[in-house]
This record gives C-alpha cells, sequence and structure tokens, in this order.
C-alpha cells in the first residue's frame, strides 16, 4: 500500500448511501475510493454535462436567440445532476432523475426540427413560420407519446423502454438536423460549418455508445485490467462508462451549436451571428457585436483569424 498506488478492496465496501435500489449497477465496483460515493468516476464525469449545460445556456442568452434554447440548457444540466446523483447512490429515485429529464428534454428539439422541417417543406426557402396553432400540436403529440412511454417505463421498470426511446430521438433530431442542412442551407461555408460540426457531434456520440457498451458487456475485462494492472487511483480512468458521459457530454455540445446556427439561418438572421471555431476546433455562435477572448478560426481547422472582431468577418460575407 502506497501513497500513489493501492490495491482494489478485496470484498465489497459498504456504502453511505446504503443498499442499492437502482435497475442498473454499472461496472465500475462501488465504494472503492470513497463511502461517500458509489461509482467514482461515474459520478465525476457528469461534470462534462453540466459545465457544458450551463456554457450553452448562457451562450443562448447572450445570444439572445429563442428560449427553446435555453430549455435545452435547462434540460441537458438537469440531466447531468440527476445523473450525478444516480451514479453517487445508486438509488432507483435518482436513476429516474436522470433517465426521465433525458427524454423529457429531448422533446425540445425534436419539437423544434419537425416545426423546421414542415416550415422548410411547406415554404422552402422564404422562411415563413409554421402557424402557432400547428407548433401547439406537434408539442402536444410529442408530450402525450413521451409522457406515455415513461409512464410505461416507471410501471414496468424496463430500461428497454427508455433507452430504446433516447436512441430513436437522437437518430430523429440528428437525421432532421442533417435533411435541413443539405436541403436548406445554401452559403458554402455555413453548409460546412454545420457538416463538420454535425459530423463530429455525431461521431463524438457514437464513440461514447460504444464506451457505453463495453462497460455493459465486457465489465470481468475491465474488473480484471484494473485490479491486476492498474491499481488505483490508477484504475478509476479505465471506466468505460465514465468515457460515454465525456464523449456524449462533448457530442450533445456540438449538436446543440449545430442546431442554434441552423436555427438562425432557417430564421434568416444567420447576418447577425458569425460561426466560429475556437482554438480551430471546439464551434460557438457568436452574435455580432461580441468579440471572442480567444483565438478562433472560421473553419474546423482552418487558419486563425487575424482580426478577431466578428464584424470584419461578417463584412467579408
Ligand atoms: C442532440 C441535441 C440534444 C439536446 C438536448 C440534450 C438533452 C440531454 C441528453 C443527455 C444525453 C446524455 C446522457 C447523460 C446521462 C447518462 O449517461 N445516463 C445514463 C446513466 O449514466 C443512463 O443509463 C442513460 C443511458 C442511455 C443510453 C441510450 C443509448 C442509445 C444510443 C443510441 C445511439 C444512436 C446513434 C445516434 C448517432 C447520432
Amino acid at each position: 500500500m502506497g501513497i500513489f498506488r493501492w490495491n482494489y478492496p478485496e470484498s465489497s465496501v459498504p456504502g453511505f448511501w446504503g443498499e442499492t435500489t437502482s435497475t442498473i449497477d454499472w461496472c465500475e465496483e462501488n465504494y472503492v475510493v470513497s463511502p461517500y460515493v458509489a461509482e467514482w468516476t461515474n459520478t465525476l464525469t457528469n461534470i462534462v454535462f453540466i459545465l457544458s449545460a450551463i456554457y450553452t445556456t448562457y451562450s443562448a442568452y447572450k445570444n439572445r436567440l429563442e428560449k427553446r434554447f435555453l430549455l435545452i440548457g435547462f434540460g441537458y444540466g438537469l440531466v447531468g445532476v440527476g445523473s450525478c446523483l444516480f451514479h453517487m447512490t445508486l438509488k432507483y429515485r435518482f436513476q429516474l432523475l436522470d433517465e426521465l429529464p433525458m427524454i423529457y428534454a429531448m422533446c425540445i428539439p425534436t419539437w423544434s426540427l419537425l416545426c423546421e422541417a414542415k416550415e422548410a417543406l411547406l415554404n422552402g426557402d422564404n422562411h415563413k413560420k409554421v402557424p402557432l396553432f400547428e407548433q401547439i400540436v406537434f408539442g402536444i403529440i410529442i408530450a402525450l407519446a413521451v409522457t406515455t412511454a415513461s409512464i410505461l417505463y416507471v410501471i414496468f421498470k424496463n430500461v428497454d423502454i427508455h433507452q430504446i426511446l433516447f436512441g430513436v430521438q437522437i437518430v430523429v433530431v440528428a437525421a432532421a438536423a442533417g435533411s435541413l442542412t443539405y436541403r436548406y442551407v445554401h452559403d458554402p461555408l455555413a453548409k460546412r460549418n454545420l457538416k463538420a460540426s454535425m459530423a463530429l457531434g455525431a461521431i463524438l456520440f457514437l464513440s461514447g455508445y460504444v464506451s457505453w457498451l463495453l462497460d455493459i458487456h465486457f465489465c470481468s475485462f475491465w474488473v480484471h485490467i484494473r485490479r491486476s494492472i492498474l491499481a488505483l487511483p490508477l484504475g478509476v480512468l479505465l471506466e468505460p462508462h465514465g468515457w460515454w458521459h465525456i464523449l456524449t457530454g462533448m457530442g450533445i455540445y456540438f449538436y446543440i451549436v449545430s442546431l442554434e446556427y441552423l436555427r438562425v439561418i432557417t430564421l434568416n438572421i444567420s447576418s447577425d451571428y458569425l460561426f466560429i471555431w475556437r482554438w480551430k476546433v471546439f464551434p460557438e455562435l457568436i452574435r455580432v457585436g461580441h468579440n471572442p477572448s480567444t483565438r478562433y478560426s472560421l473553419e474546423l481547422f482552418g487558419s486563425y483569424v487575424e482580426d478577431q472582431s466578428v464584424e470584419a468577418h461578417k463584412k467579408r460575407e
């Protein structure tokens, strides 16, 4: 037993939160780092969701975007808090606080994109909004479907209901955003940036999903490597579910920025905004009048701009 390397405990460790009542207990061994945190890595990695939710919500407010993007950020942050409590305690009530906000938060971009698709299909490029009544009907249909699914999930406690529904929502949002970009975004630079941001978002999310599957289906292998080779504290780095949090947290940030940019384009107000890549890799929507404090490029891996002022690049468009 050293200061910088110690073995995993021989037998299971009783924890502060008592009996596990959640329907899922992930591969990470419980209470091996702290008696107050059941799954150390799976708890701490939720900081990625919480920080990206705070940042996207702040950006949406600063950019004066529609309230739907504030709601997305709030829902995203609630998922991060729920997931943190779920992994810290392995209590069923906090598992629901993780999983139900996921499918409710996903309703917002699903609703927004279905309305945008209707606008684009019916009105082409003249950017006429779908009537408020139809937007409300879309919202009620989606809300009823997801509420029914969540009631069935709580009654039958079958986690597949939640995971399949969430997976369908993610695919619908990704497909609708990609289709709208392909058919209704004409500016070459805007199209390249949207494709790059969505593609990176999808790659990050899919990589996270593979990590999620590895955690579930190869757990004995990870436990063997952690116990016989890595030991603690290094073993906390080999937690595939923790990497799911990190990768999907980044992927969802990329998608939220893409949806914001797609929205200002379909609203025909993109002249008030500039799509940038901070440090050439992190996408962000900046409103004219706010100059970024960090270096940025106008394309993924593009050259840094000389003049940091947003207006300078808007004039060139
Ligand atoms: C795309 C814009 C989204 C904007 C709104 C964000 C709403 C919040 C979404 C949060 C998702 C990340 C989940 C974080 C919490 C978590 O990981 N919870 C797990 C426990 O830690 C819980 O078990 C949930 C797991 C759900 C796993 C479902 C996997 C289905 C993936 C389908 C992949 C399809 C490929 C899509 C490619 C684009």
